[in-house]
């Protein structure tokens, strides 16, 4: 049940800096070929000479694709064909391309709630949506959504964060929903702060009382985060929250694979017919 990692070709988002990063070397130890994808190709081609220290074979890749997973479906679409190409069908997509601006509601630009919105939100959805297919096709797959602690709860500052990242969750769940019957699985990380070049960029912006909540909880170090972040993908476990939804979601479920298997059913009908 577990998904092998070696030799599987593993898609991270953000994969050239922060967590990200750490995410790719930690797949890349553990036999993974990788593909990131970002913007800046610079520090795409800089990540990679850093993951490829931790090789344990010779065989194994760093592939580099530069683009801004928010913009446009088509050219992230592009993006995941040309990765497939040249390391075979995704087995695991990390969304963890994203950004952070806190402020004051009333001082945050508009835009700034669009932005994020279309960065942390639909730059899951473009390179999922790219990806399900083929993982529901192969009954092989993980997809990976970093949400945040503030994707849990609201607080003070992160009034266009939060949502972005509540956002995510909703996402994940009913996806979660749709492909468990074809041996897909869906994860979502809660991080809390965590030590990464985001990081010190966003407390750059943080409100007093932002900064003060933060305080009260420490930093935590991104490679001990990306560790996590893979075993939970790896071995996917049910959390304790999610338990107490046990019941109703597994009636839920058990009308999905009904209607997949009376969609087969019908389907082998029709070609015998
Ligand atoms: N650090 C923290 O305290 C926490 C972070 N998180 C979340 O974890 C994720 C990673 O954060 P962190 O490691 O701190 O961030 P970093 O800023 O260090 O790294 C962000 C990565 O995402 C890429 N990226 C950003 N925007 C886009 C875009 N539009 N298209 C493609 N790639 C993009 C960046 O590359 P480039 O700019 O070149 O595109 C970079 O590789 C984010 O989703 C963040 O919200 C969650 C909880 C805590
Ligand atoms: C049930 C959950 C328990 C939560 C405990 C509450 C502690 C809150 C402290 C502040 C957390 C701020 C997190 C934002 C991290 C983040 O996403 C940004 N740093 C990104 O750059």
């Amino acid at each position: 049940k577990p998904l092998a990692l070696p030799g599987a070709h593993v898609v991270v988002t953000g994969g050239s800096s922060g967590i990200g990063k750490c995410i790719a070397i930690e797949c890349y130890k553990q036999g993974a070929f990788i593909t990131l994808v970002a913007r800046n190709e610079d520090k795409l081609l800089q990540a990679k000479k850093e993951i490829e220290k931790h090789s344990i074979n010779d065989k194994q890749v760093v592939l580099c694709i530069s683009v801004d997973v928010s913009q446009d479906y088509s050219q992230v679409e592009n993006v995941i064909k040309q990765a497939q190409e040249k390391l075979g069908p995704v087995d695991m997509l990390v969304n963890c391309a994203g950004m952070s601006l806190a402020g004051k509601f009333e001082d945050l630009e508009v835009s700034t709630f669009e932005r994020l919105m279309s960065v942390n939100y639909l730059g899951s959805v473009y390179p999922s949506r790219a990806v399900i297919a083929t993982m529901k096709e192969r009954r092989v797959g993980r997809v990976v959504f970093v949400s945040s602690q503030a994707g849990q709860l609201g607080l003070f500052g992160y009034t266009a964060y939060s949502s972005s990242k509540f956002a995510i969750r909703g996402l994940a769940e009913a996806l979660q929903m749709e492909v468990k019957p074809y041996n897909v699985y869906v994860t979502v990380a809660y991080p809390p702060d965590t030590d990464t070049p985001g990081f010190a960029k966003e407390n750059q912006t943080k409100p007093l009382e932002t900064r003060l909540i933060s305080e009260t909880t420490s930093v935590c170090k991104p490679e001990q985060v990306a560790k996590q972040i893979v075993k939970d993908a790896v071995v996917v476990t049910m959390g304790l929250f999610r338990t107490i939804a046990l019941f109703y979601l597994g009636s839920f479920d058990s009308i999905v694979r009904r209607c997949m298997m009376q969609k087969a059913k019908s389907e082998t009908v029709d070609k015998t017919a």
